[in-house]
């Protein structure tokens, strides 16, 4: 901000500026609203030329900046970014708040909500003639660092003229330590709740006791269960003597709420509560059908046929978002393409943010640019691929488009488990139609992003874990109306992310389990539980259209150039199609399964109880053997029909010996003839071997080298005898181990 130059100057500026304030403050005490009144309903103070020479105007009733009771400073500032007239919401507040009350202001999207509180803080500190040694005078509580930064942007611009000082505290910045030394020094403290905690706990002599204004801007997300601690730890180092003001498009009226801000009889300024409709005029909203395994196609169909737009898409994850930006980067599909998430670096936050004010492009982000962020030059589409978790988060989300007084349209991808949402929306005055995309321009991209995953590992991975937490945000939704985690077709779902196949989800198997005990189902018999908990496969197209349709409400015609050829989808020419057949099978959930243990599986998959596997043969009518008195009869006739086939075994062998010796007796007999009549033919050598076979074989059967027919036949017998005896014992100790196997 601006500082007087020289000496004299600011004695000068010291001079007027007294009586400035001192004009001001009689201006703002003799024409005080009545606590309660609404200015709006109050006719406009006369012009100039006709007001009453001896009084002050009343500036309850205003239009215009410059009929405000506030510092020609302030007024420099807003005529400099050309403010001149005032919105409903700061003629309905800036009267109120402007004579220091405590202000509850709610107003829709985009309507000026920003200035009906910088004005009175600038004010207020202005009147009390506020400077650098009097420290924090002032302070403005943001729910995320780019609204923050969107605010002390605004407040740079319209506090120009002002001598304070103010600054921007947020996370994820660097340069903590350089803002410890400085923030004492400031007047004004724009910043996020994690940031002014810490300089609380953490700066030295960090003071705050002499503030004047707190503002909280989205004033029901902060005082939201996701910021109450810290929120807590810093109204309690706040002075409770102090202007508060509460300003949001979806205000709180909690009890609870303001009684942890102390407010004093605030002023409830709710400027469109009698309006037929919660969110913008100029907004054109509608919602479609897509079930969720369908949801990229349609909205790569969706930017494929919108490329001269500025779209912005909500995801419901920073890996959803990381995923399909990636992903889509990848397809080229005529558009740049950004995304905005809180893992982020706040720099490249930061940059995106501006880049996407200024340049045409798709923006896909979190919740974290649902609120309050304003958009430069205005975002033609908002697209809300996954579900809005309330009816407020809808509100906010789609108050990025149809700002102040430009035009914008949006659009809803509902599941059909999730229609519940726009009977909600419905009933919260939100003009939504329901309409149906163009299947011409439909362009499924799952092929291409299975050939995608396929060569590009790293995004295979990102699918993954996008698939995941987008069943996580479901599972921990608290609508369980409208969000039913068991309803989603899974593995469609992962198909439609080109995986090959379905990731696991752990979460999800416990959930069910508990769902299908609570809803006291079925026996926990495998079939059952597998039937109960398999997810259902949603069937349901496109579009189911109630409304009567024309060729404005056709979503898949672009905005402004239905009948332009558009640019080709670019081809993965590079990337190898997808070998792996996707995995199209039902997910098979087996509730039954104890922790810790080993399942067993059957062929269809089913779960078998423990044992079964030991008893997997069937008996002859087909049952399972699980029962131990049929178990053991079935072993003991197998164990008679296997000794019956042993004996037969036997019985055969014995006769092919038999058959073999006899034709070796014939052989060696004659032999013996042989080599009687050719005796000189045979060596000494030949002599020899023939008498050591010989000696070998008989000592196969005897200890003795006598031989004679009558001799081998006894010996054959004994040795069919050793033979017996020892394939009956090895038969009894084969059975003896069956049994105490099986005992
Ligand atoms: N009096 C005015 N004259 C002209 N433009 C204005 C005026 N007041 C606000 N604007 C413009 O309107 C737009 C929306 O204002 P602002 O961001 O304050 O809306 P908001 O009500 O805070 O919206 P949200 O609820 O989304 O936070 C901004 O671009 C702002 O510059």
């Amino acid at each position: 901000m601006k500082r007087p130059k020289s000496k004299q100057s600011r004695k000068q500026k010291r001079l007027s500026e007294f009586q400035e304030i001192e004009l001001l403050d009689a201006w703002i005490e003799s024409c005080k609203p009545d606590s309660g009144s609404n200015p709006l309903s109050l006719p406009p103070p006369p012009p100039p030329g006709e007001q009453d020479a001896a009084s002050l105007p009343p500036y309850a009733g205003s239009t215009k900046f410059d009929q405000l009771p506030i510092s020609s400073r302030t007024k420099d500032g807003l005529r400099n970014a050309e403010y001149v007239k005032m919105t409903d919401i700061q003629r309905a507040s800036l009267p109120h708040s402007l004579c220091g009350r405590d202000v509850l202001g709610a107003a829709k999207t985009g309507s000026g909500k920003t200035l009906a509180f910088l004005i009175p803080v600038l004010e207020k500190l202005y009147r009390e003639r506020w400077g650098p040694e009097d420290g924090v005078g002032s302070i403005i509580i943001s729910p995320t660092r780019e609204l923050a930064g969107q605010l002390f942007d605004v407040l740079k611009v319209v506090g120009k003229y002002h001598g304070l000082s103010a600054g921007l505290l947020i996370g994820g910045r660097k340069d903590v330590d350089l803002e410890k030394q400085s923030v004492n020094d400031l007047n004004i403290l724009v910043c996020t709740p994690g940031r002014l905690l810490q300089h609380m706990d953490e700066t030295p002599n960090f003071d705050c006791s002499q503030l004047k204004v707190l503002v909280l801007d989205e004033a029901d997300r902060i005082l939201d269960v996701g910021f109450k601690k810290t929120l807590n730890a810093i109204i309690s180092q706040l002075p409770k003597h102090r202007q508060t003001m509460l300003f949001s498009a979806t205000q709180t009226k909690s009890v609870q709420d303001l009684a942890r801000l102390s407010l004093k009889d605030p002023e409830y300024i709710s400027v469109h509560e009698e309006s037929v409709t919660a969110t913008p005029n100029r907004l054109q909203q509608t919602a479609m059908t897509v079930s969720l395994e369908q949801k990229l196609d349609m909205l790569w169909s969706f930017i494929r046929t919108h490329l001269k737009s500025r779209i912005l898409v909500f995801l419901s994850s920073c890996k959803q978002v990381k995923f399909v930006y990636e992903a889509f980067k990848k397809l080229h599909p005529g558009i740049p393409l950004k995304c905005l998430h809180g893992r982020m670096k706040q720099e490249k936050r930061m940059g995106i943010y501006s880049e996407f004010c200024e340049k045409r492009s798709v923006l896909f982000s979190t919740d974290v640019a649902s609120r309050g962020l304003d958009f430069n030059k205005s975002v033609d589409w908002v697209v809300q691929v996954d579900c809005p978790e309330d009816v407020a988060s809808y509100i906010h989300r789609v108050g990025r488009t149809a700002r102040y007084l430009s035009g914008g349209r949006s659009v809803l991808f509902l599941m059909p488990s999730e229609m519940k949402m726009l009977e909600k929306l419905k009933a919260a005055k939100i003009p939504l139609e329901l309409v149906k995309a163009n299947d011409k321009r439909f362009q499924p991209v799952s092929g291409l992003l299975s050939a995608l995953l396929v060569k590009y590992p790293n995004i295979q991975y990102l699918a993954q874990r996008a698939f995941i937490t987008y069943l996580r945000s479901i599972h921990i939704q608290k609508d369980k109306e409208i969000f039913d985690v068991t309803e989603l077709p899974v593995d469609d779902f992962s198909a439609s992310f080109g995986l090959p196949m379905t990731p696991k989800i752990r979460f999800l198997n416990q959930k069910i389990k508990s769902k299908m005990v609570s809803e006291e189902s079925l026996p926990l018999e495998p079939e059952n539980a597998v039937g109960k908990s398999e997810l259902k496969v949603s069937t349901e197209s496109l579009m189911v259209n109630d409304s009567k349709q024309d060729e404005e409400n056709d979503l898949l015609l672009t905005d402004d150039d239905v009948d332009e050829a558009l640019p080709k989808v670019h081809e993965l020419e590079d990337v190898i199609p997808a070998t792996r057949v996707l995995k199209k099978k039902k997910l098979k959930i087996n509730v039954n399964r104890p922790v810790g243990s080993r399942v067993v599986f059957d062929d269809e998959g089913n779960t078998l109880p423990p044992l079964a596997r030991i008893a997997e043969t069937q008996s002859s009518d087909g049952a399972l053997l699980l029962d131990k008195g049929k178990k053991d009869e079935y072993y003991k006739k197998m164990r008679e029909e296997m000794k019956q086939v042993d004996k037969e075994d036997k019985l055969l062998e014995r006769q092919r010996r038999r058959e073999r010796r006899l034709k070796q007796k014939m052989k060696l007999k004659g032999k013996g003839k042989d080599d009687d009549e050719g005796e000189s033919e045979l060596s000494e050598s030949d002599s020899e071997a023939m008498e050591n076979r010989n000696r070998k074989k008989s000592k196969i059967y005897f200890d003795s080298d006598d031989d004679d027919g009558t001799q081998k036949e006894t010996n054959e017998e004994t040795n069919d005898k050793i033979d017996r005896k020892s394939l009956a014992e090895q038969e009894a100790l084969a059975l003896k181990l069956l049994s105490s196997m099986h005992s």
